[in-house]
């Protein structure tokens, strides 16, 4: 499903007239039918479309104009419809208008009797700061639903007042439970503060022709898109069919992180983990981790940086390399000038050796925090490289930068990075970025505050490289990867709430969100979040 800039979506819909006759008003009733459709198919168990008490709030341009077929829609399957016409002030209230002098009156009334209110008073379109009167509006719905909790507020298309380009939000702007979004989600609902005004995200049809968005190159990572590179697990499979990751991570000060990563690799279907550590390291993890192998590394030494020592060390791992389909270096590894050293030297041999015969790598957490002290980092990566910073850490790659957590100007900088630095980068964070060299991107849209904890980011990287040692291509590994952990986290959150997951809680789930999606139906043009 792809993700449109306004400028996208207005070509979209000129080409679906120009190509194949869709003009406005055919696309738009499909609009209507299908918000009302969905509409109605998420009413929640207590309401019946019989007798609910809707209030459409109309606004002056197409997205009014969507509002207007879908209350047709929903008054033909018998719900009780009332229409306020912003521009005009005019109500109807089961199709009859109300005279001038009891509008007021009648829309207070309306409101408080209402279970919904739809918003369909401004889309695409919006071109200024909201109207005062609008905001007033708007305000007294927010002022109803103070009162009443269960007063549920349905955004056509997009909450009126979200900038959808940038995700901004003016001040007046009303936060719905559901937002039927039409043709395509904007790019602004993946970027705070509009995020947070969304609620539960649909995308409802317009009948496009899919053909006419052969150019768009940014997706919504979604069950139908992950399904397609899930891989596949043949009946006559061994633990040779599904690769070997090796992992060159955690150190004394942070044994957990090479468990989880490893782990999280093994749930992602990867046939054989392998730690490198060192001999004193062993036991902890032999202990621990059950089901892992080991490459042994030797000590690193207590005073003086040896290049020759680090030399041994990356030696000591690469010789066990022949044969891994991935290698993950990073998490908990911590940033000794010789582990720093060990890494430079990993990747020197990972350079010379011919692509078809190297691991893929992902490189993570301190594997990043190492390079960003180098200049031309980038330059000593092998092609193909994964990296998955957080925004701190994507902030050191970047000369100190400081990084947004989740306005526009991130998706900017991380399609500019990954052409400048030739990898696929995956910047983490709520609604976490996916981008190729090449500029392809892919943006989760889920959100969660359970995944704020740590040790989270090295079941992402393991889970990565587990589907980097299955063969998919990068690009399509780190978009699983993201996917299925943020799937996994939802699991774990319908159960503990938004606080006290552990990353390892993630780790049983990984497996259950595979068997999810191969399961759960899904229909392109229907996608739905849980928030
Ligand atoms: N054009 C098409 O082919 C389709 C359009 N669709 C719908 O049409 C919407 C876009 O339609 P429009 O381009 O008519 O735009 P809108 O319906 O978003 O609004 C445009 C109108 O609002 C006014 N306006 C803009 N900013 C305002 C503000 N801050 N306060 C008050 N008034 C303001 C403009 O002067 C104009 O009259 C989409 O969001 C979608 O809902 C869909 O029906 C699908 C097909
Ligand atoms: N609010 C949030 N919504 C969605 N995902 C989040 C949120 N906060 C954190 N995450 C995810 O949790 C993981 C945290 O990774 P990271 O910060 O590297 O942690 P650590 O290094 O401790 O493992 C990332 O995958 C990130 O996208
Ligand atoms: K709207």
């Amino acid at each position: 499903m792809h993700i449109v800039t306004v400028a996208e979506m207005r070509e979209l819909e000129a080409q679906a007239e120009h190509q194949y006759g869709l003009t406005s008003p055919i696309l738009m009733r499909h609009a209507g039918q299908s918000a009302a459709d969905i509409f109605m198919a998420q009413l929640l168990p207590h309401h019946s479309i019989n007798d609910l008490e809707v209030l459409f709030l109309i606004g002056p341009g197409n997205n009014g104009g969507d509002g207007m077929i879908m209350a047709d829609n929903l008054a033909r399957a018998g719900a009780l419809v009332s229409l306020y016409t912003w521009k005009t002030h005019e109500l109807t209230i089961r199709g009859q208008p109300i005279a001038e002098q009891q509008i007021d009156k009648e829309l207070t009334s309306g409101l408080q009797s209402a279970d919904y209110v739809i918003d369909a008073l401004l889309g695409t379109g919006t071109s200024r700061p909201l109207n005062e009167d609008m905001r007033a509006l708007l305000a007294r719905v927010e002022g109803e639903r103070k009162q009443r909790p269960d007063l549920r507020v349905v955004a056509i298309d997009q909450p009126t007042g979200v900038h959808t380009d940038s995700g901004e939000v003016d001040p007046g702007t009303l936060r719905a439970d559901m937002t039927i979004t039409l043709a395509c989600p904007k790019i602004g609902f993946f970027f705070f503060p509009a995020r947070d005004f969304i609620g539960e995200l649909h995308v409802g049809s317009i009948a496009l022709p899919p053909t006419l968005e052969h150019n768009l190159s940014t997706e919504m990572l979604n069950t139908g898109l992950c399904r397609a590179s899930l891989p596949k697990r043949p009946l006559n499979s061994n633990k040779g069919t599904f690769g070997k990751v090796m992992l060159f991570c955690g150190s004394q000060p942070y044994p957990g992180s090479a468990y989880l990563a490893g782990s999280s690799a093994a749930r992602a279907g990867a046939g054989l983990i392998t730690l490198a550590v060192t001999e004193k390291m062993l036991p902890t993890y032999a202990s621990s981790f059950h089901e892992a192998t080991f490459a042994i590394l030797p000590e690193e030494p207590k005073s003086e940086i040896s290049r020759g020592q680090a030399h041994d060390r990356a030696q000591a791992l690469t010789e066990h390399l022949p044969g891994y389909r991935a290698l993950l270096m990073g998490p908990g590894l911590g940033q000794s000038p010789e582990t720093r050293e060990t890494i430079l030297q990993v990747l020197e041999d990972l350079r010379n050796q011919p692509p078809n015969k190297r691991p893929r790598l992902i490189i993570d957490a301190d594997g990043l925090n190492n390079l960003s002290a180098l200049e031309h980092w980038w330059t000593l990566l092998p092609e193909g490289t994964v990296i998955t910073p957080h925004p701190g850490e994507m902030g050191r790659l970047c000369d100190s930068l400081k990084v947004s957590g989740g306005s526009i100007d991130r998706l900017q900088l991380a399609r500019e990075k990954a052409r400048e630095w030739n990898v696929i980068l995956v910047l983490k964070g709520a609604c976490t970025l996916v981008v190729s060299p090449l500029g392809e991107t892919r943006i989760n849209w889920k959100a969660n505050p359970a995944l704020a904890t740590a040790g989270t980011g090295d079941v992402l990287a393991g889970m990565i490289a587990g589907f980097l040692a299955q063969g998919l291509i990068p690009f399509d590994a780190a978009s699983l990867g993201v996917y299925l952990h943020s799937c996994a986290a939802e699991r774990v959150s319908s159960e503990l709430g938004d606080a006290g997951l552990l990353a390892s809680d993630l780790l049983p789930q990984i497996p259950r969100v595979m068997r999810d999606i191969l399961h759960t139906s899904f229909e392109e043009g229907s996608d739905i979040t849980e928030r």
